[in-house]
């Protein structure tokens, strides 16, 4: 496998020097090819997202901004009426392409009320403050992984083994990351751990993403089959399991990629504490419960033929290939915000997260 040599910049999604299209690190083609992409059309946006050529639940509502901002620009009207009509129509095109990480809806509901609230304004005085607007969520990313590592740094210690599931590095938000965010954080302050990385079947973003992160950032890490988790758990070498998120319900109950819900059975059986990572955008408070989360489901070829030099099973032969599972709040020891570390009970401790008191029942 040959690595490419050129420096992966952590600014993976960003705007174009002209400020008219989003350029994305292409992340289907990492680790063997660093390559980025200019994303000129709404389809473009769309494809990179529905593809995972941009992936994660921060990083997919940062390209959406940047996206509803460049997309602003090309609609030609000086009618509020006009604009603002358009503007939906290419937010809810851009909603459809993946439904279950919460930040793309909350980033294009946000770039759509940032347009609204200056109605009054002109046309082209509304398109400037968008693109102030998309800036804003990508710099208040890096500001909240940052805290979220700085949390979660403090649950562990030097030279702990720590599970990870899937990939939420700096690849799936803007830098450090929300799951990998305290191992990177911790390495640069001297510390040093012991990742056990599942590689997350069908799409690989642990093998892909995550060994290649940390591997970048100096930590040790080791590759596993999903299917290897208890038995690393129950030799011991385990001492704590992080994971990203991508809809976290107003219960606790939280979306995160395939295999996430076994992965915290799993640890629940070994005693091993099971941390949720993320940013309140990714917590849905009109969501109660993780039975109203929409799982996405994707192509079976993910399965049967992506990675393998021949298909792995007859064509006659059907899939089932959701891209997300629910982890029960039961399971979850913690989860890990940038304003503070939520334990249950969960509709208490993340209302208080918005400054909301729970209802009496
Ligand atoms: C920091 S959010 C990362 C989150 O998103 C991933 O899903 P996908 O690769 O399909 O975008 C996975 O669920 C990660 O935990």
């Amino acid at each position: 496998m040959e690595q490419t040599s050129q420096k992966v910049d952590m600014d993976h999604v960003r705007l174009s020097e002209d400020g008219r299209y989003v350029v994305i690190l292409d992340q289907s083609k990492l680790p063997n090819l660093a390559e980025y992409l200019t994303l000129e059309t709404a389809e473009d946006i769309y494809e990179a997202i529905f593809h995972l050529r941009v992936r994660g639940a921060p990083a997919i509502g940062i390209c959406a901004g940047y996206g509803m901002y460049c997309l602003a620009q090309t609609i030609d009207t000086d009618s509020f009426d006009a604009f603002y009509q358009k503007l939906r129509e290419y937010g809810e095109y851009l909603n459809s392409s993946r439904p279950t990480a919460v930040n793309l809806s909350w980033a294009i509901n946000r770039m759509e009320q940032t347009a609204y609230k200056h109605k009054k304004l002109p046309v082209k005085e509304i398109v400037k403050l968008l693109g102030e607007e998309c800036r804003k969520i990508h710099q208040e990313d890096i500001a909240m992984c940052k805290k979220i590592s700085q949390y979660g740094l403090s649950l562990i210690k030097d030279g702990d083994g720590i599970l990870t599931h899937c990939n939420a590095g700096p690849l799936a938000t803007s830098r450090y990351g929300t799951a990998l965010g305290p191992l990177i954080l911790g390495k640069e302050q001297g510390m040093n751990f012991h990742v056990f990385a599942d590689e997350t079947r069908p799409l690989l973003q642990g093998a892909r993403l995550t060994s290649y992160e940390l591997d970048k950032a100096g930590i040790d890490v080791t590759l596993i089959c999903d299917n290897m988790a208890s038995m690393v758990m129950k030799n011991g070498w385990v001492q704590a399991c992080f994971v990203g998120c991508d809809r976290v319900a107003a219960n606790g109950d939280t979306a995160n990629k395939i295999g996430t819900s076994g992965v915290a059975i799993l640890a629940k059986y070994y005693n091993i504490p099971f941390y949720v990572l993320g940013p309140t955008s990714t917590i849905d408070m009109n969501c109660p419960t993780g039975e109203q989360i929409k799982i996405e489901e994707r192509n079976p070829d993910e399965i049967k033929k992506m990675f393998y030099k021949q298909p792995m099973a007859p064509e006659s032969v059907k899939c089932f290939n959701p891209a997300f599972d629910v982890t029960d709040h039961t399971l979850i020891a913690g989860i890990v915000t940038e304003k503070g570390i939520c334990r249950a009970p969960y509709e208490e401790s993340l209302a208080a997260l918005f400054g909301e008191e729970k209802e009496d029942d």
